[in-house]
């Protein structure tokens, strides 16, 4: 079991593909209670960057499954999966919702960083969660936020949201600048 937190650096990168970043990534596993063992799903796995962090984390008696609707990202999963050797990750290409329905078992959590169909993805995801298990999506846009409560409410979902912002030291010549990263909303909820 690793912890999460890998720096982003050790990630293979494409510039127009966006990345969930470490801190960011730190605090949306932490709130989909994983446990060593635990089935994922990372929908719109984009660099692979949740999904690998998930899987050191859950180990090799955990799984994973990422979904990505764009070629491209897909790839670059795959670069990533397989940079960190890992064994238990089923990636899966295509676009949620109806990529969902190529698992064929229910999981302890979903992370949903591809809020692209963002309701249909929640009433679907719900249905391959077990009771207990959390739903956390990762959103930029007001109207994000206020959509994935609503639904996860509408599903009877204990819900939560998060506001983070953090700032990164960047070493200069006269010491350490703090550098902005973007403000970013977590919302999650649990399973009645
Ligand atoms: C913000 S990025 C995710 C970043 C990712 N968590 C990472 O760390 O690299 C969003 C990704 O979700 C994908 N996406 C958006 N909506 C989707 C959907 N409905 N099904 C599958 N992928 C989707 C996009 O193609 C994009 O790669």
């Amino acid at each position: 079991m690793r912890m999460p937190g890998i720096p982003d650096e050790e990630f293979i990168r494409e510039e127009k593909i966006p990345m969930t970043k470490e801190e960011i990534r730190v605090l949306a596993l932490s709130k989909a209670k994983l446990f060593e063992g635990a089935k994922f799903i990372d929908v719109g796995s984009g660099t692979g960057s949740v999904t690998v962090e998930a899987s050191l984390f859950v180990g090799e008696k955990g799984k994973v499954w990422a979904i990505e609707k764009e070629k491209e990202a897909v790839q670059l999963t795959r670069k990533n999966v397989e940079k960190f050797g890992l064994k238990n990750v089923i990636i899966i290409e295509g676009e949620a919702p109806e990529a969902l329905d190529h698992i064929n078992e229910t999981v302890d959590a979903i992370f949903i960083g591809g809020t692209e169909r963002l309701e249909e993805i929640i009433v679907t995801a719900d249905k391959k969660l077990k009771k207990g298990g959390r739903i956390v999506i990762d959103a930029i846009l007001l109207e994000t936020v206020t959509k994935a409560l609503s639904v996860l409410n509408q599903l009877n979902y204990k819900t939560e949201v998060v506001e983070v912002i953090v700032a990164k030291g960047m070493k200069t010549s006269k010491g350490y600048a703090m550098i902005s990263r973007n403000p970013i909303f977590i919302v999650y909820g649990e399973k009645q």
